[in-house]
């Protein structure tokens, strides 16, 4: 594959993701009215080539759609979508077609996400018969082996069909056909979490060697921060639709200053002492307050130990503090201190 050479010398600004905002209408409530669902608001944020963001948060908080927004399948209701400066929100269907070789996905459940009917080799050169047309049979069949090479797959499973793979092989197959149109971006939404433990672990190590090979960006979608960590330069914490937080990767989990990235780091089980005192404290209480009634004011207050009732008028704003990291929470300064304090005992 020829994709080391989209390696850029210098990291540039890949992606930027402005004042992006994503709402569904679905029917509910009294005689089926139609609600509107807010998925995501107020997204801002940047990604440099070469870097690996990790996206987290619970079930429901709006990681799939921003990443599903990103790639321009699911289109947003407000907000621009910048690679390299061009937004993809506005762009003509055709010029999206051609630009959709730079941006991929891999999906959650590997098996139900490759068609049964078709063998590995047809499913993995499935993007370049719409993609790269100019391309022969022989230049398509050529570039799938080279890429299953890549991805751990041996030349004979060509003929093969997704059924008489296990999970972990049917997702090398998946990103077989993420990698075959030689992307820049790959958005990874959940890829290890359907996979057995033992096989995580492999996964996200050939997800990294690819990234360095080829050069790649990532967005790791996780519900699951230790995941989240190995693989991440920096993380987004998405709460209700909201960016809460966004730093390295260390500063997240040793310095966590939103009370709800907290809150998900003590659900890491690590032989942490404190990290075991926190535990106790911060453990998330409570379901996720529904999207289409979200709490007035900080949407997390109605789980956080911190709350005060100023928090239920004001929504903090996303506060860029020490180090350049981003935290949006009227509290956080609080959650510096020593906990006695904190909690007033
Ligand atoms: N097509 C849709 N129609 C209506 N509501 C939707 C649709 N897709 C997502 N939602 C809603 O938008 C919100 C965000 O969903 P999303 O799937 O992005 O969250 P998530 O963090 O990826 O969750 P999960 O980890 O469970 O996939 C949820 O409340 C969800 O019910």
């Amino acid at each position: 594959m020829e994709q080391g050479a989209i390696k850029p010398a210098q990291p540039v600004d890949l992606l930027e993701i402005k004042d992006l905002k994503k709402t569904f209408s679905i029917s509910g409530g009294l005689f089926s009215r139609r609600l509107t669902l807010t998925a995501l608001e107020d997204i801002n944020f940047t990604i440099r080539s070469g870097e690996t963001l990790g996206i987290v948060g619970e079930s429901g908080c709006g990681k799939s759609t921003l990443g599903r927004c990103i790639l321009q399948l699911l289109p947003p209701d407000e907000g621009q979508v910048l690679w390299l400066g061009q937004d993809l929100t506005r762009l003509p269907a055709e010029e999206m077609r051609q630009r959709r070789q730079d941006l991929q996905i891999i999906f959650q459940d590997p098996l139900a996400s490759l068609n049964p009917r078709m063998t590995v080799g047809d499913i993995i050169a499935d993007p370049l018969r719409t993609l790269r047309p100019e391309l022969n049979k022989d230049e398509r069949r050529a570039r799938v082996l080279k890429t299953m090479e890549a991805v751990g797959l041996l030349p004979e499973m060509i003929n093969r069909y997704p059924h008489e793979f296990s999970g972990g092989q049917a997702q090398r197959i998946g990103i077989a056909r993420a990698l075959i149109t030689e992307p820049k971006l790959i958005v990874c939404d959940e890829p290890v979490s359907a996979l057995d433990v033992s096989i995580q672990a492999q996964i996200l190590n050939l997800l990294a060697e690819l990234k360095d090979e080829f050069g790649l960006t990532l967005i790791f979608i996780s519900h699951n921060l230790s995941v989240v960590r190995h693989v991440s330069d920096r993380i987004l914490v998405l709460y209700l639709g909201r960016i809460v937080e966004l730093a390295t990767g260390d500063e997240i989990y040793e310095d966590p200053k939103h009370p709800y990235t907290r809150a998900l780091l003590t659900a890491v089980p690590i032989p942490d002492p404190k990290l075991a005192r926190l535990r106790n404290i911060d453990a998330l209480k409570g379901e996720i307050p529904s999207p289409i009634n979200p709490p007035s004011g900080c949407t997390f207050r109605t789980r956080c130990r911190l709350a005060q009732s100023y928090c239920a008028e004001k929504r903090p704003p996303l506060e860029t503090i020490e180090g350049g990291r981003l935290v949006a929470c009227h509290r956080w300064r609080e959650l510096d201190a020593p906990l006695e304090a904190v909690l007033g005992v």
